[in-house]
């Protein structure tokens, strides 16, 4: 596996290194020592997994209130999607900075996305599924988001959103 600090301090690309032979290959997507030789966290409680059905949905920005605050591990074992990060620390020198990064099945691109981060993704094809390990439960009370097309980020989303919830629709403006 190959790890990649992004420019977004904690936030970390993780790409697979698939051993190949004759039959197929064989490929770790999970390794807890060199998580943690790379300072990640490696408990994580819940792997829950979302089904989009058409390409352009968005799902998005989400996030949980300290003490609360998820880490997750974050892949597309179906299709293809952009995958969103912004920072929300307060107190960060890249308060409000976004990174966006393609994850398809084909490339089995990880984001790792640290405490603190919201995260959205918009799918890039038809009928995708996303994987997510998740490093605390699920807390409704705790949970929150920002809009995706907040101009305090001015995200470059790939299109128009064809799908959304309501909610993601709704959330109030972060300033
Ligand atoms: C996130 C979540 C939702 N749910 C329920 C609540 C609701 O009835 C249904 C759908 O929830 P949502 O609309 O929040 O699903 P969705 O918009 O796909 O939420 C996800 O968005 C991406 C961007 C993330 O980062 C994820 O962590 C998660 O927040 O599933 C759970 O039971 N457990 C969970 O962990």
């Amino acid at each position: 596996m190959r790890f990649t600090e992004t420019e977004l301090k904690g936030v970390w690309l993780i790409e697979p290194t698939p051993m190949v032979d004759d039959r197929g290959s064989f490929t770790r997507f999970f390794c807890e020592k060199e998580m943690a030789d790379c300072g990640l966290v490696t408990r994580f409680v819940q792997h829950s997994r979302s089904c989009s059905t058409a390409k352009g949905t968005l799902r998005g920005l989400h996030y949980q209130r300290e003490p609360y605050a998820e880490v997750k591990l974050v892949s597309c074992v179906r299709g293809a999607i952009f995958d969103v990060v912004v920072d929300m620390r307060p107190n960060s020198p890249t308060r409000y900075r976004w990174l966006g990064f393609e994850l398809t099945h084909e490339n089995r691109r990880q984001l790792y996305i640290p405490a603190g981060f919201a995260h959205g993704l918009q799918t890039l094809t038809d009928d995708t599924e996303v994987s997510y390990l998740i490093s605390q439960f699920y807390t409704p009370h705790a949970s929150t988001g920002a809009r995706y097309n907040d101009p305090a980020f001015s995200i470059d989303w790939p299109e128009s959103p064809t799908a959304m919830s309501e909610r993601d629709r709704s959330w109030p403006p972060v300033r």
